[in-house]
């Protein structure tokens, strides 16, 4: 494939003790050697590959020296790119860094577009589409767990499956064929049937494994939905304060003070919460505030985790009973807070109420039980045995998505057997089955897909 040579920033813009600028491309080496005067004369054209050079930078035009510098040379394919890569290491400034950019594309480079460097690494077939995602994905990973499940799919955990369930596919059609081209051999439709409904139900029970873990992998991705619901004044902004280590919602005496719902992402001992603290559940007249319950109600129905807060030092009311009610059958921490005012909640009623989950006591005030609140997420979490280890996770919508249709046509292939239905029909199912999986990884995927893919990639990447 021929391709014009790019340039881009690879570090962030800013301050810092180094930047790099990357180049990739057929005359890499020729415009950096253009530039670079190395110690007693070195030419960059001359050096061996994957070795690097000190040197400076001068403007060719009028031989001003630039950039002090180190250059590394990486002649392809062994390369991020699998074209020549040059990266320049200069002073980490935003002058200084510009000033190379300039150059390079001054004298036959082109500034890359964003994700262009890891799209040549998919068009070249160094990686397919899924790991090309997941280096995004680990650029945007928030927590260890998320970080390591992006980089088994770099390694191309999820391609080897795709891989391994169309193989399946293909080598089933391919007997099928066989069978329907010698039909001579006695029973031959029934050992088709046979075939085509036990490789149909493998490929379904696989496609089934995977999307499980979609959820997880969302979760990992986006944030467990944490909603933090209860009555006006019972400490719901205090809590997401507390979780937060920060004064983010504001907390006064006054019932009815958050009117909108506030959100913040924080990491609870590996967990990435979503947090979202809600406008307290009560009939009211104000209108601000109305619409701020209505709004409660709304989040409720998306959360993955409910933090119900209660007043250890009021009666239960109907609110409270409410509240339950709506959470009902929904993952619930109950929370007792205030508890360094006096006991005033029925506790055997809360027990009731609660029908198994976790009660957590609390003073926000006296920054107590929030260690132990923080453990029950945790364990919740975990319960659920997330192990980045050895699974494979999917996350990304559009694979879900993919893998979803691909679950859909299987089935109908399935009931396309089982029904009798004529084998070619049956065929049909296979193959489009077949091609969505191929969508994940790329395979006979649109180029404007592609194109949109990489520009959602920081440039430089
Ligand atoms: N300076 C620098 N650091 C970096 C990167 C980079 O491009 N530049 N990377 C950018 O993301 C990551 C490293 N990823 C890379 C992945 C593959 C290859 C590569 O050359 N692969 C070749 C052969 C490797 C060999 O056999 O030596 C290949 O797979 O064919 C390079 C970097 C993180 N750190
Ligand atoms: N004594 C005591 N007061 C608390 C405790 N936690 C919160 N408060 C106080 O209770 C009042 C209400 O706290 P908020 O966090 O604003 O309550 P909220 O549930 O967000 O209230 P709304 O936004 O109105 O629904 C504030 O004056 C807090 O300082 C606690 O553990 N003990
Ligand atoms: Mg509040």
């Amino acid at each position: 494939m021929e391709f014009d040579t790019i340039a881009a920033i690879s570090t962030p813009m800013g301050e810092g003790a180094i930047a790099i600028v990357r180049l990739s491309g057929e005359k890499a080496i020729h415009i950096s050697d253009k530039l670079f005067r190395g110690v007693g004369g070195k030419r960059l054209v001359d050096v061996h590959s994957h070795t690097i050079h000190y040197g400076h930078l001068v403007d060719p035009k009028t031989d001003i020296v630039a950039e002090e510098v180190m250059v590394s040379v990486m002649k392809g394919p062994k390369t991020f790119t699998k074209e020549d890569v040059i990266e320049i290491n200069c002073h980490g400034g935003l002058v200084s860094v510009n000033r190379v950019l300039q150059l390079v594309l001054n004298n036959g480079a082109r500034l890359a577009d964003p994700g262009e460097f890891t799209k040549r690494a998919f068009l070249n077939g160094r990686i397919d589409l899924s790991q090309a995602e997941a280096v995004m994905d680990l650029i945007r990973a928030k927590t260890d767990r998320a970080m390591n499940v992006a980089l088994g799919q770099m390694e191309g955990r999820l391609s080897r499956l795709i891989q391994k369930l169309r193989q399946e596919i293909l080598e089933t059609l391919a007997h099928v064929e066989v069978n329907i081209d010698y039909p001579e051999y006695d029973d031959v439709e029934e050992m088709t049937h046979h075939l085509l409904i036990d490789k149909a139900r493998y490929v379904k029970a696989e496609i089934e494994k995977v999307l499980q873990t979609s959820q997880q992998g969302k979760i990992l991705r986006e944030g467990l939905a944490t909603v933090i619901v209860g009555r006006p004044n019972v400490g719901k902004s205090s809590l997401l304060n507390s979780l937060v280590h920060e004064n983010k919602a504001i907390v006064t005496d006054i019932p009815g003070t958050t009117r909108d719902v506030i959100e913040e992402y924080v990491n609870v001992r590996g967990v990435p919460l979503k947090l979202l603290d809600t406008a307290g559940i009560r009939e009211t007249e104000d209108i601000v505030e109305r619409i701020g319950v209505e709004k409660s109600r709304q989040v409720l129905k998306d959360a993955d985790l409910i933090l119900l807060v209660l007043n250890h030092s009021d009666e239960l009311t109907i609110e409270d009973e409410n509240i339950f009610a709506a959470v009902e059958g929904m993952d619930v921490i109950v929370i007792i807070n205030k508890m360094d005012l006096p006991q005033k909640i029925n506790m055997e009623r809360v027990e009731q109420l609660a029908k198994g989950h976790k009660i957590i006591r609390t003073s926000l005030l006296e920054d107590r039980g929030v260690d132990e609140l923080e453990e029950a997420i945790a364990a919740l979490f975990f319960a659920g045995s997330i192990e980045a280890g050895d699974m494979t996770y999917v996350s990304n919508s559009r694979h879900i998505a993919l893998l979803n249709q691909a679950l859909n046509s299987i089935e109908d292939a399935i009931d396309g057997v089982e029904s009798g239905t004529p084998i070619d029909i049956v065929q049909i199912d296979f193959t489009r089955t077949w091609e969505l999986l191929g969508e994940i990884i790329g395979q006979s995927v649109h180029e404007s897909l592609i194109d949109q893919l990489f520009s959602q990639f920081c440039l430089g990447k």
